[in-house]
C-alpha cells in the first residue's frame, strides 16, 4: 500500500492526475487501450475537470474506455447519477464517443441493470480476464467504497462481477463492482478528502483487527496490483505517524 498525504487539495489533484496519466500511457503503449473505472460522489469532480482541461493533451482519449465502479439507482438524468457528473465534468468536454463509455442502465430494475452491466463488461474484455488498468475509488465517512456499504449483502459476494445491493440506511438500491472484481485490478487509487472521513481512514488503514462488515474499504486489497491512497491532511489527521 502506498499512502500519499497532501496539504492542499490542488496539490493532491495534480499528483493524482500525473499518476493517472502515467498509468494510462503505459496501458496504451502495452495494449493499445486504457480501461479506466471512475468513482462517483463529489470528491472526483475537480479531478475530472482538470483531466479534461489542463491535462487533456497528455492522454490519447480515443483509446480510453470509461466504466463506473458503482451507480445510484436513479434515472440517468437525475443529479445523483454518478454517470451524469462524469458526463458533465470529463466525458462531454473531451467529446468521448458513447462507444467508449459504459454507463449503468438504471432505467432497468437494479438486478437486471447489474446483469446487463456485467454482460457489457465481459463482452468488452472479449474472453480475457476482467482486469481493469485503474479503478478510482472514493470512501464515505462510514468506510463504504464503491457501493459496498457496511452490513450489506454484497460484502459476502465472492464473485468477480457487478451486483445490485439494497442499502437499508439509504432505503435504496445501488449497483456496484464487488470487492473481488475491484481486487483484480492492476491499480486501485482511493481519493479521500475531509476531516469527516478521518476516523474511517484510520480504521481502514491502521486498525489491527479487520472488520470488513463495519469497514468495507478494508476489503480492497488487489491480488496482483497496487493500491494508493491519496489523502488530504484533514482525512489523514488521525493516522499515527
Ligand atoms: O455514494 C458514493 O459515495 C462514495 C464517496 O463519495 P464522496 O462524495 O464522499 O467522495 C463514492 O466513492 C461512490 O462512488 C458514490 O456512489
Amino acid at each position: 500500500m502506498n499512502l500519499l498525504i497532501y496539504k492542499t487539495q490542488p496539490e493532491l489533484l495534480e499528483d493524482l492526475a500525473a499518476y493517472i496519466i502515467k498509468i494510462a500511457n503505459k496501458a496504451i503503449a502495452e495494449q493499445d487501450c486504457f480501461n479506466f473505472v471512475l468513482t462517483g460522489g463529489n470528491s472526483p469532480k475537480a479531478l475530472y475537470e482538470m483531466l479534461a482541461t489542463t491535462y487533456k493533451d497528455q492522454i490519447d482519449w480515443s483509446k480510453v474506455y470509461f466504466f463506473f465502479g458503482d451507480e445510484r439507482n436513479v434515472m440517468p438524468t437525475h443529479e445523483s447519477y454518478n454517470g451524469l457528473m462524469a458526463k458533465k465534468a470529463i466525458l462531454d468536454p473531451l467529446n468521448i464517443p458513447e462507444s467508449q463509455i459504459f454507463y449503468v442502465n438504471t432505467t432497468l430494475a437494479p438486478e437486471k441493470a447489474a446483469i446487463e452491466y456485467n454482460k457489457a463488461i465481459v463482452k468488452h474484455f472479449d474472453g480475457a480476464d476482467l482486469v481493469f488498468d485503474l479503478i478510482l475509488l472514493g470512501m464515505g465517512d462510514d468506510a463504504h467504497t464503491a457501493s459496498l456499504f457496511p452490513g450489506t449483502d454484497i460484502l459476502n459476494n465472492k464473485n468477480v462481477e457487478i451486483d445490485s445491493v439494497f442499502v437499508e440506511k439509504l432505503s435504496t438500491y445501488r449497483i456496484s463492482f464487488t470487492a473481488p472484481l475491484i481486487n483484480k485490478a492492476k491499480n486501485v487509487a482511493f481519493l479521500v478528502f475531509g476531516e469527516n472521513k478521518a476516523k474511517a481512514v484510520k480504521e481502514v488503514i491502521e486498525s489491527k483487527k479487520r472488520n470488513t462488515r463495519l469497514y468495507p474499504a478494508q476489503l480492497i486489497n488487489p491480488i496482483d496490483g497496487g493500491v494508493t491512497w491519496f489523502l488530504d491532511d484533514a482525512a489523514a489527521s488521525l493516522l499515527d505517524n
